[in-house]
């Protein structure tokens, strides 16, 4: 698991290693010890699997206030994303600036979204299957969620969306001087 971007305080993209052989191959895509050094916290208590079988699916951007603030370890593991991470942490250097991602299950990595910070994603591709593992437990009382489109983030997405809930199109413009943040 070797570090390969960390474009926002935090926000860390880890290569995985998959073992090939002539029946296939093994990666392991979680690994206490081996992230302890990269701001993962010791304990994930949930495992989260995301089916997305259209192209241009956008789902987020997400997350959750304290105390159900939460890590997240991110894998495509089918398909490919345009995997975007947005820091509300007011106080950071990078409070309202956003990192993106091109997340392939033909190159397996891991990303690590901490507290604070809001996450979605863009199926490139069709059948895409994202698992992720966080660090608290689902709270929807402490769930929010910011416009994709937000200008204040200013997020170029590849393509346009060709799908996004309903929930996510009406989440509030982010009100930087208001928002709570952390
Ligand atoms: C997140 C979550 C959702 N749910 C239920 C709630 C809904 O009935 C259903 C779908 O939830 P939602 O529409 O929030 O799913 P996404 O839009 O993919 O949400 C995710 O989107 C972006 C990409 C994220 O990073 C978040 O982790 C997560 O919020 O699963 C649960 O039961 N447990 C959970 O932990």
């Amino acid at each position: 698991m070797r570090l390969l971007a960390e474009p926002l305080e935090g926000v860390r993209l880890v290569a995985l290693a998959p073992r090939h052989d002539a029946r296939g191959a093994f990666t392991r895509l979680y690994c206490r010890d081996a992230l302890a050094g990269l701001g993962v916290p010791e304990t994930m208590l949930q495992a989260n699997l995301s089916a997305s079988p259209r192209q241009g699916t956008l789902r987020g951007l997400h997350y959750q206030l304290p105390p159900s603030a939460e890590t997240k370890l991110v894998t495509c593991v089918g398909g490919r994303i345009h995997d975007v991470v947005v820091d509300l942490r007011r106080g950071t250097p990078g409070f309202c600036r956003h990192a993106s991602f091109a997340l392939d299950a033909e190159r397996p990595q891991l990303l690590i979204v901490p507290p604070g910070c809001a996450h979605g994603f863009l199926t490139l591709s069709a059948d895409v299957t994202v698992l992720y593992l966080v660090s608290a437990a689902y709270d929807p009382a402490s769930e929010r969620g910011v416009r994709y489109d937000d200008p204040q983030f200013g997020i170029r997405w590849p393509v346009p969306p060709a799908l996004v809930s309903e929930r996510d199109l009406a989440h509030p413009p982010f009100d930087a001087a208001r928002n709570r943040a952390w």
